[in-house]
């Protein structure tokens, strides 16, 4: 792609969001989304509803709601990590740069990587962790303050792997298939990656996004929202609709990768992050992701004549879906498989 820089050449801003955002300052024009077909859509005006789930309707079996009675029951949990995130994001920046991501790195602290000079960057800094396979934990990178944060961050971990695979199981008999259709290919160790998510305040919502329109590369993402401000919208009959604020709820969002087992059955939402004048937000966001060398792809009980394979099987699809957004392609596109009846 044109415009592309050099790997060692990965720029930074030569004034931080911080530093804009404290002051009230025109955004400087590199955040300015340009029109395009899909950040253009409307906002939606009237309520449209978004899924409450009772996890507890889920279950097939006692035991299995048992076990994740007892994971999600610690009082607090939720709001503790919350609170271990503001403390982290509210450090001075020396102290944050402590735990900087590394050029061409994704995980620590910063902003967007910038791969190349035409990209609109996003309004927000995050501190990405894989928590899974434990033995893959780059500790450097866990804050040491405020000092409760890795404790904090394995805990919740741990819970939200229960809450995903349990997903994983209800959706697979959703479809009349072995409970274990999808898990089984997340392989032995699959992966689980943190991202804290940090929005200043914006003087600019009207052409600044705190994240681009994208879906998530993921198997299924947990979020963890901002307890009071809203942010995040998804696009829902090409109109972007507002995801309100549940205290107690995690929102749950599929993606790309649950999209592609389930031969396109399920859907992996086009979703955003606004930003707002008045109040920064915070979000964190757990996603799961099959072991990259397990190969994945539509289940076979999936497939038939009515509903031919959508998508080729593939290994490593995190690495299909970085290098399709450092050249602009819609990943999903590349893996998917052309049918007679798509050649109109
Ligand atoms: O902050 C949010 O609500 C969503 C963030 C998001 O979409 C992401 O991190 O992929
Ligand atoms: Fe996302």
């Amino acid at each position: 792609m044109a415009g592309n820089l050099l790997s060692s050449e990965e720029k930074s801003l030569p004034r931080s969001i911080q530093e804009m955002s404290i002051d009230g300052d025109e955004p400087s024009p590199q955040f300015v989304v340009k029109g395009n077909s899909i950040v253009s859509k409307e906002t939606a005006t009237e309520l449209i509803q978004i899924p409450i789930i009772d996890l507890s309707l889920l279950s097939s079996s006692e035991a299995e709601l048992e076990k994740l009675k007892s994971a999600l029951s610690s009082a607090g949990c939720f709001q503790k990590v919350r609170e271990v995130a503001k403390q982290f994001f509210a450090l001075p920046e020396e102290e944050k740069q402590k735990y900087a991501r590394a050029v061409n790195e994704s995980e620590g602290y910063g902003n967007d990587r910038i791969v190349s000079e035409k990209q609109v960057l996003d309004w927000s800094y995050r501190l990405t962790l894989r928590v899974f396979p434990r033995d893959k934990r780059r500790l450097s990178l866990w804050p040491k303050n405020p000092s409760d944060f890795s404790d904090t961050l394995e805990e919740f971990s741990t819970k939200v792997k229960s809450v995903m695979d349990y997903l994983s199981r209800s959706m697979a008999r959703s479809l009349n298939l072995e409970e274990d259709s999808f898990l089984n290919q997340f392989g032995e160790q699959p992966l689980m990656l943190a991202r804290f998510n940090f929005y200043p305040r914006c003087s600019r919502p009207d052409l600044v996004l705190g994240v681009k329109p994208h879906t998530d590369r993921s198997g299924i993402t947990v979020l963890l929202q901002d307890k009071e401000v809203e942010g995040l919208q998804i696009l829902v009959d090409d109109k972007w609709v507002n995801v309100p604020t549940i205290p107690d709820a995690l929102v749950v969002n599929l993606g790309d990768q649950m999209q592609i087992m389930s031969n396109g059955i399920f859907k992996s939402p086009m979703h955003r992050v606004v930003t707002n004048t008045e109040k920064l937000r915070m979000s964190v966001a757990m996603f799961n992701e099959p072991e990259p060398e397990n190969e994945i792809g539509p289940v076979e009980g999936l497939i038939d004549e009515t509903r031919p394979r959508l998508y080729r099987n593939m290994k490593n699809y995190g690495d299909i879906n970085y290098r399709c957004y450092q050249e602009g392609k819609i990943a999903l596109e590349t893996v998917k498989i052309a049918h007679n009846s798509d050649q109109k």
